[in-house]
């Protein structure tokens, strides 16, 4: 059945003006991976709480501290650990409802009323309508330029934010095949299709590393599939997410780092078996090392003789960074979004820095001939 409708995806612009929140007597202490999502403007979830206030009831005013190093242990009353503030809120549940029910805790438990950063709450904004991605995400949709009617695959789908872009660029005419290899994260993927009425995504978990099957008789509606099977291929890779922010707590070390390079080879070999001659390949990663960026282009298209690099539209990031062997046009054809570099430099020039104010972001696209 064709799409009826439109999905809109906006980008999120982290919103860098401090404000001056007095902070209070009362705090809670919630995981960093909630305190980032805070700083991006959400409310307090219960299930990121790890500490309050020994009596905190409903309607309390508390400050909200995210726990730097991991080290606050769950129902903790008074932790004195390394925290950072990330704003002031009034609580929503009693401390007893938050750590001493027999279910698993869910719903807003500190709805933020002064965050520290002014960046809006888009929870619930929509939903059937919009998702919310960064900038650099959105752009990945548009250089893939999937066409109505076209079989695109995305290899790393989950949790389809990149998968529902593509869909809704079609029209939800063709197919967008969304594979990963973690089961819950695929049901994600299955809800935001449903969610955005995009009936033309068909998720499936899988390790993209096998997704080529040799056998060209194999049935085609699942994974795997026989080489050469789709118009496109967006290989979203995983990557060390060193381009995340904002990032509050480093849980990452060198081995785990260099372990992404590896991957993404692998990734690509297959990436590269399954796109058809004339085809497309978009490789995209959020994070900002050349290990994992302009070392994996050089390294394909000297593996590849039948990729070339192509222009991207738009290109409103970066060249590539130097270091790679790449030449300079070849350089000149990727997109890398650095914010840290991207920012000042604009700001100094006075120039507009809308743009440059993103994640760390890493695009190539290529042709296969
Ligand atoms: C960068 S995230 C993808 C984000 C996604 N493209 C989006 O826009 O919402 C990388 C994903 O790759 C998945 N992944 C890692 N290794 C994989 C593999 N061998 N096969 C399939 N998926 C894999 C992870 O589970 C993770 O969800």
């Amino acid at each position: 059945m064709a799409h009826k409708r439109y999905v809109n995806v906006f980008y999120h612009r982290f919103y860098f003006a401090l404000r001056p929140v007095v902070q209070l007597s009362s705090e809670v202490i919630v995981g960093a991976q909630c305190g980032s999502a805070v700083l991006r403007g959400a409310h307090v979830f219960a299930p990121g709480i790890l500490a309050t206030p020994k009596f905190m009831k409903t309607g309390d005013a508390v400050s909200v501290f995210s726990d730097l190093e991991g080290k606050c242990t769950r129902g903790n009353k008074d932790f004195k650990g390394k925290r950072v503030f990330v704003g002031n809120g009034v609580a929503e549940m009693d401390r007893s409802n938050i750590f001493c029910s027999d279910e698993p805790v869910k719903g807003v438990g500190i709805r933020m009323v002064e965050p520290l950063y002014q960046s809006p709450s888009f929870d619930g904004v929509l939903p059937s309508l919009a998702f919310l991605q960064n900038l650099p995400s959105v752009v990945v949709g548009h250089v893939l330029g999937p066409r109505p009617g076209e079989r695109i695959l995305d290899m790393c789908a989950a949790p389809g934010g990149k998968t529902c872009h593509i869909a809704a660029l079609m029209g939800g005419q063709g197919e967008v095949v969304a594979l990963d290899k973690i089961r819950g994260k695929v049901e994600r993927i299955r809800q935001n299709a449903k969610a955005l009425h995009l009936d033309c995504i068909k998720a499936h978990c899988f390790n993209s590393i096998e997704a080529v099957c040799t056998d060209q008789a194999q049935d085609t509606e699942g994974p795997p599939f026989p080489p050469q099977s789709f118009d496109r291929v967006l290989l979203d890779a995983p990557c060390s997410g060193l381009g995340q922010r904002p990032s509050m707590a480093c849980t990452w070390n060198l081995k785990e780092i260099c372990s992404y390079q590896p991957l993404q080879r692998k990734l690509f070999h297959t990436a590269v078996r399954l796109l058809k001659r004339g085809g497309v390949l978009v490789y995209s990663t959020c994070t900002v090392t050349l290990a994992e960026n302009e070392e994996q282009v050089a390294w394909a298209l000297n593996t590849f003789p039948c990729l070339t690099l192509q222009p991207q539209e738009p290109h409103i990031g970066a060249e590539g960074m130097l270091g790679a062997g790449l030449s300079p046009e070849q350089l000149r054809l990727l997109q890398r979004f650095s914010p840290e570099l991207g920012w000042s430099a604009a700001e100094a020039r006075g120039e507009d820095d809308t743009n440059k104010d993103t994640i760390g972001f890493f695009i190539a696209k290529f042709l296969k001939s």
